[in-house]
C-alpha cells in the first residue's frame, strides 16, 4: 500500500487503535457503517483503514462519490467471525426496517465458515431471519447433496442452523444444463424484482442485492470470474454460465460484475498467506492492465469492505 494514497481511521474506533491511528481523524464522509449502530464493538478488534472508492476506479465507469472502501484487520479469525456476524446482523436489522427485506448473497469457499457465528447466540435469536433471502453468488452445477455444491456448504454450515423461510433461500435448478441453470436463475432474480424483494440500482439498471458476503480465490477470483476468462467482460447479463472453470469444477453458474458492483454492501472475506499476494495487489495504488477480478469489484453506490487476517494482509506494506 503506498504511503501516498488517501488512508483515514476511523474516529469512532479511536479507543482501541493503536497510539499513531487515534492521531489521524477522518471526515465523516469517510466512515463507512456509520449509520449502524454498534460500530465501536465492530471495529474493537480491528485496526481499520479507510479510504473513498473513487481512488480504486480503474476503468472509466468511477462509482458515484458516496461510494466507499475499508480494511479491516483482525488478529484472531475467532474475532473476524465475531465481527462478520455483528455486520451482517446490523444489516439485517436496517433493510428489514427499511425494506420489509434482507437479500443476502454469498459465495462458496471458506466464507461459510466464518459466517459461523450468526448461527449462534445472541444472533440466532435476535436476527430477524423471517427477512432474508438467499441468492449464490456462483455456484457450482452439481446435485444439490453433492460435496461441491456451494447450496450443500451453506445449507450444512449455516441455513440448517437458522430458521429462514425455505421459499426464501434460492438454489439453483440442478437439473438444468449449467447454461440453463443461469438462465433459470436470472429470471427468478427478475420475478424477485417485479414483486420488490430485490432492489434495483437506478444507477445501473442492474439488481442492488443488499450485501454480498464474498470469498476471494488465492489467484484473485470471486464469484466464478476468473482472472484472464472473457467473462470477467460480461456487461448484459445478470447471470452467466462457464463450462471451463479453472477451479473444479468446471460447470458454474456466476452473477456478472454489473451485478455485483450494483450492491449496496459487500464483504469481501479474506483468511491465510494463501490470499497475500493478490490481497496485495488488490490493494495496491499502482493499476495496471492486468487487473485481478478482486480489483474489478468496484461498487457503484456503496461501500466495500475487506475482512482480513493478519497472514492475508502480511504483503501489504504501511
Ligand atoms: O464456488 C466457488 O468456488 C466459490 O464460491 C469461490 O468463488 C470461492 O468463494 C473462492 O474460491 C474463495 O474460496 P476460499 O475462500 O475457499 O479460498
Amino acid at each position: 500500500m503506498s504511503t501516498s494514497m488517501s488512508v483515514s481511521v476511523s474516529a469512532a474506533a479511536s479507543s482501541s487503535l493503536p497510539p499513531l491511528a487515534r492521531r489521524r481523524s477522518p471526515p465523516a464522509s469517510r466512515v463507512p457503517f456509520r449509520s449502524l449502530r454498534s460500530l465501536p464493538r465492530l471495529l474493537s478488534s480491528a485496526r481499520t483503514l479507510l479510504r473513498p472508492a473513487a481512488a480504486m476506479a480503474t476503468d472509466g465507469a468511477a462509482p458515484a462519490a458516496s461510494s466507499k472502501r475499508g480494511l479491516l484487520i483482525f488478529e484472531a479469525e475467532e474475532d473476524l467471525a465475531e465481527s462478520l456476524a455483528m455486520y451482517t446482523a446490523e444489516l439485517s436489522e436496517k433493510f428489514a426496517a427499511e425494506r420489509g427485506a434482507f437479500t443476502v448473497v454469498v459465495s462458496g469457499g471458506s466464507l461459510i465458515k466464518a459466517l459461523r457465528k450468526l448461527a449462534e447466540p445472541p444472533y440466532l435469536e435476535t436476527v430477524d431471519w423471517s427477512k432474508w433471502h438467499v441468492f449464490w453468488v456462483d455456484e457450482r452445477v452439481v446435485p444439490k447433496d453433492h460435496a461441491d455444491s456451494n447450496y450443500k456448504l451453506a445449507y450444512d454450515g449455516l441455513l440448517s442452523k437458522v430458521p429462514i423461510p425455505a421459499g426464501q433461500v434460492y438454489a439453483i435448478n440442478d437439473a438444468l444444463s449449467a447454461e440453463g441453470a443461469a438462465d433459470d436463475y436470472e429470471t427468478i432474480l427478475r420475478q424477485l424484482v417485479k414483486n420488490g424483494v430485490l432492489a434495483m440500482s437506478a444507477a445501473t439498471g442492474f439488481p442492488k442485492f443488499d450485501v454480498m458476503l464474498l470469498g476471494m480465490g488465492p489467484d484473485g477470483h470471486i464469484a466464478s470470474l476468473f482472472p484472464g476468462h472473457p467473462l470477467v467482460n460480461e456487461k448484459q447479463k445478470w447471470v452467466a454460465h462457464i463450462t471451463d472453470s479453472p477451479k473444479p469444477p468446471p460447470e458454474r453458474i456466476t452473477f456478472t460484475f454489473p451485478v455485483i458492483n450494483s450492491s449496496a454492501y459487500v464483504a469481501m472475506v479474506v483468511i491465510g498467506a494463501g490470499k497475500a499476494g493478490a490481497v496485495q495487489k488488490a490493494l495496491s495504488d499502482k493499476k495496471t492492465s492486468d487487473l485481478l477480478p478482486v480489483e474489478m469489484a468496484v461498487l457503484q453506490d456503496g461501500e466495500f469492505t475487506w475482512f482480513a487476517d493478519q497472514e492475508a494482509v502480511s504483503m501489504v506494506r504501511n
